[in-house]
């Protein structure tokens, strides 16, 4: 069995007091369960402090996006050394917002697939389609391609331990949600995605997420779902007793 994973996206959010009184306000409420893993990303100028906070919680801390080299003259970027050597376990990686406004292609993310993985950092892979693209039939076809090309000379065994969100682009922050049924029919596509670019095992070890509008009211139908494993959350991760609501519901559901 997937275990579970909720991860919140607090995206450009928060300062750091507000960052801060969250961890605090959830550090101890979180159900006691190795069956759901409970992840906030917040802006990286808080990721030292809020791990430090979070430490011997139940709640584990992620960066929202990084650079795909180790250094260099890339003013304002984050490595994924830096992310390592902070113990950052996850990272998200190819958000439609990175993709729409910071120019992200297919190449670069999985260049920093793969520099996530030479780093010991865990992906969550962020992959959907636009409205265009759904009026267009075209859903199946564009999740599969971003798969692909972000897996590109991952191995197998890296391949395994990595998470995918399928975020259509028309449901985020807009209060649209897929229906449990679509998203579960995405999520199926692209767990058969990884199963032809590696093998049967793989694609039913690898995690996917669901994420776009996702809250407490609507997560248990959508984890109802065989091929969902989780939630990529956008504004209903920034409310402490909203987030510690989601963690038990995936804990129960
Ligand atoms: O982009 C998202 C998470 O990465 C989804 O955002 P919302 O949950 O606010 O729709």
């Amino acid at each position: 069995m997937r275990k579970r994973i909720i991860a919140g996206n607090w995206k450009m959010y928060k300062t750091m007091d507000e960052a801060k009184s969250f961890v605090t306000e959830v550090n101890g409420r979180l159900p006691e369960t190795d069956q759901v893993q409970a992840v906030i990303c917040p802006p990286s100028l808080y990721l030292s402090e809020l791990a430090t906070l979070a430490e011997g919680s139940a709640l584990q801390v992620g960066a929202q996006t990084m650079h795909d080299t180790d250094e260099g003259a890339f003013t304002g970027e984050v490595s994924p050394k830096m992310l390592a050597a902070l113990s950052i376990p996850f990272v998200i990686l190819g958000h439609s917002e990175r993709r729409q406004y910071f120019n992200e292609t297919d190449e670069s993310v999985n260049k920093k697939v793969l520099a996530a993985f030479s780093h010991q950092l865990t992906p969550i892979v962020c992959v959907g389609e636009s409205l265009e693209q759904r009026e267009e039939g075209k859903t199946v076809e564009t999740v599969a391609t971003q798969v692909k090309k972000a897996f590109q000379d991952v191995h197998a065994d890296q391949a395994k331990q990595a998470i995918i969100a399928y975020e259509p682009v028309w449901a985020i922050g807009t209060g649209k949600t897929a229906t449990a049924e679509d998203a579960n029919e995405v999520c199926k596509e692209i767990r058969a995605e990884i199963g032809k670019l590696y093998d049967e095992q793989t694609a039913s070890a690898v995690r996917i997420q669901y994420g776009g509008s996702v809250k407490p009211s609507n997560l248990a139908e959508l984890l109802s779902m065989d091929h969902i494993d989780g939630a990529l959350v956008g504004g209903a991760s920034l409310d402490a007793n909203s987030f510690v609501e989601m963690i038990e519901v995936a804990s129960h559901a």
